[in-house]
């Protein structure tokens, strides 16, 4: 049993070629009265993992939805490389190189692992259910070869003696990880991963950690994480950005981040326009991390 990312990887090797940048700017979400996100620009490197933190409400999940496609944003824009995905359908933006694998899992628990992750495969197969019902010889062909890619990648992400086993049946740290094989199957060059240890043991946390950074190592493909286990975010991020309530409030390597005033300030409700003692995170005197505590319980800016 492949207990760690990284085997087969040279196979593994996304087929889009390139890591793309992904560039967020001066994106602004509001929904009526309320600004989700406000002017917020980031520029996620290709080949790194670039992880968004920020307290409860502060628009991290937004900013996701928006690149993903699911939300629209009202001014600013999102590019992957050099292309446009502002006003792009979520299919089309999936197509175009962002695989997310979402906080709250969405697969089949009848269906086997293989089955789960095959739905990642679906966007790029050319063959729809007719002809290979009809068992057109291109049509086998052709989900020969998508299968034998979905092993690939279960293995990839340490899943591979799973394979047959109905989701239902696997842990809470192995389903976690069918999400993040069914993103990889879509064959991103951008990986969107929503909280992927939220709920994780520590043994879960650190495989998981592990998968992220072969992703990054071995698949070369950007990761964007939002997470809000401090510990696992400084272990795995290139780059951090910060924000609090719809703000970009800091940008920079984990060092910086996590002796940031403005950071530390935020997590601790202190900036204006929070809630004093409404803190979602705390500073570990000892590490000088920034690790989870009770969440902001003010309503975000209204604008
Ligand atoms: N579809 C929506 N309609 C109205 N308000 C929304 C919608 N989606 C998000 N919001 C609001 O936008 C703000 C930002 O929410 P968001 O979920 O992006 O924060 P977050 O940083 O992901 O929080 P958490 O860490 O708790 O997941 C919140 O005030 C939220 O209530």
């Amino acid at each position: 049993m492949p207990t760690r990312p990284g085997r087969g990887a040279g196979a593994t090797r996304t087929v889009r070629g390139e890591a793309a940048a992904l560039d967020v700017e001066a994106v602004t979400v509001r929904f009526g009265a309320l600004t989700a996100l406000s002017e917020v620009s980031l520029r996620a490197e290709p080949g790194t993992v670039h992880a968004v933190i920020g307290p409860n409400g502060a628009g991290k999940s937004t900013l996701f939805n928006v690149i993903s496609g699911v939300y629209s944003a009202s001014a600013g824009s999102v590019r992957l490389g050099g292309t446009t995905l502002t006003g792009l359908r979520p299919h089309r933006i999936t197509a175009l190189g962002v695989g997310r694998a979402f906080q709250n899992m969405a697969a089949s628990p009848n269906e086997s692992v293989e089955e789960n992750i095959m739905l990642g495969r679906h966007l790029l197969t050319r063959s729809g259910f007719v002809s290979a019902g009809l068992k057109l010889p291109w049509a086998v062909r052709e989900e020969r070869l998508h299968r034998a890619r979905v092993v690939e990648i279960a293995e990839f992400v340490g899943l591979g003696h799973v394979l047959h086993l109905p989701l239902g049946t696997l842990s809470y740290g192995d389903r976690k990880r069918v999400e993040v094989a069914r993103a990889l199957a879509t064959e991103p060059r951008v990986l969107l991963l929503d909280e992927p240890v939220a709920g994780m043991n520590a043994e879960e946390t650190r495989r998981m950690s592990e998968i992220v950074l072969a992703v990054r190592e071995s698949l070369g493909i950007t990761v964007l994480l939002v997470e809000h286990d401090m510990s696992m975010i400084m272990s795995v991020a290139d780059r951090i950005s910060v924000l609090d309530f719809g703000r970009l409030i800091a940008d920079g390597t984990p060092a910086q981040i996590q002796n940031d005033p403005a950071v530390i300030a935020a997590y601790l409700g202190t900036t204006a326009g929070t809630d004093t003692g409404a803190a979602s995170v705390r500073t570990t005197a000892s590490s000088g991390h920034i690790s989870a505590g009770p969440a902001h319980t003010t309503a975000p800016s209204q604008q």
